[in-house]
């Protein structure tokens, strides 16, 4: 028989709209409950009602909290599998942060709505009936994070919100690594990278995330140059090169010994170091800037915020970057 601990964290999942002014508020009485009799069919669900948030204001060290709380879920022998409920907004950082943090070979499914619960079409109940799905099934065994959305089961590594409100919110330039149709759980691919784990205590990092533009001025970057940052994640143009301007100040911060992580402002396609010119990515990697590889920018920074409190040095990065 199987067990499926539901973390519940908030979102839009555990919203519901104003019948008058059509606002999208957080509730007192959690909508998530009523879909419980529709679980029944999956074996035994209990629900931790953790959180009541939206994902605005989720932080890495709520991560790490969270992280902790799921592991400790999934170390109790009778327990099958872990859902997360979430927020849309940072969704796929949370699901990224837990592929980085929890030790376990159980599944962990992270997903949420994009309609609140008492809008015509509301999704979370379909989504939430999907993961319990995705967690019973044995082929969800070592995956990692995933996150279910919409009928697809997404890499944590992988997958973006695409989309500020279809319920397709999630997508995956390389699709997804399964499906859930007609009940049934359909892998047919494996998530590309093995697991690497952070095994943090705490995180007090403070890693800005920084987006590169035309006309950028070196002033609007002096705060990265101030004693209490500790690195910074730039999302570049293309496939990873900057305006000349913003190259002092990175200049001295690896100087400084600080990491600099170059990932892309475009949705789609590798960072890596091609182009040599001023400011291009061949003369960043030359200043040991290092680039994400496929890793968003958001999901670039929790990886590098975890290696630092791991006592991660230049050479323990570059086995990291790129991913
Ligand atoms: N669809 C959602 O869940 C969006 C909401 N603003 C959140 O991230 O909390």
């Amino acid at each position: 028989m199987s067990k499926t601990i539901i973390v519940e964290t908030g979102g839009t999942i555990a919203m519901a709209a104003d019948p008058l002014s059509g606002a999208v508020k957080l509730q007192d009485k959690r909508p998530l409950h009523a879909i419980l009799p529709q679980l029944q069919a999956f074996g035994t669900i209990e629900m931790d009602d953790y959180r009541n948030a939206p994902s605005a204001h989720m932080t890495p060290p709520l991560m790490l909290a969270l992280a902790k709380r799921v592991e400790a879920h999934l170390q109790q022998e009778d327990v099958t599998g872990v859902v997360v409920t979430h927020g849309t907004d940072t969704l796929e950082e949370t699901a990224y942060f837990l592929e980085l943090v929890v030790d376990s070979r159980k599944p962990i499914v992270v997903t949420g709505a994009m309609r609140a619960s008492n809008e015509l079409g509301a999704d979370g109940p379909l989504n939430l009936v999907n993961a319990v799905q995705v967690v019973v099934d044995p082929a969800s065994v070592d995956r990692g994070a995933v996150v279910v959305f919409n009928g697809d089961i997404y890499a944590a590594a992988e997958v973006n919100k695409v989309h500020t409100g279809s319920p397709a919110a999630f997508q995956s330039e390389y699709g997804p690594i399964g499906a859930i149709a007609y009940n049934q759980v359909r892998y047919w691919r494996q998530a590309p990278q093995q697991r690497r784990l952070f095994a943090a205590a705490e995180l007090k990092t403070n890693i800005p995330l920084v987006a590169a533009t035309t006309g950028m001025q070196p002033e609007w970057l002096s705060y990265l140059l101030d004693d209490t940052i500790d690195g910074v994640v730039i999302e570049a143009l293309g496939k990873g090169n900057l305006p000349p301007a913003m190259l002092p100040t990175l200049a001295a911060m690896r100087q400084q010994g600080k990491p600099v992580i170059i990932a892309s402002r475009c949705p789609l396609g590798l960072a890596e170091p091609v182009y040599d010119y001023e400011g291009g990515g061949a003369e960043l990697a030359r200043l040991g800037c290092l680039f994400s590889g496929r890793l968003s920018g958001p999901k670039a920074r929790l990886k590098l915020m975890l290696a630092l409190a791991c006592e991660a040095n230049h050479e323990n990065l570059q086995t990291l970057f790129p991913e």
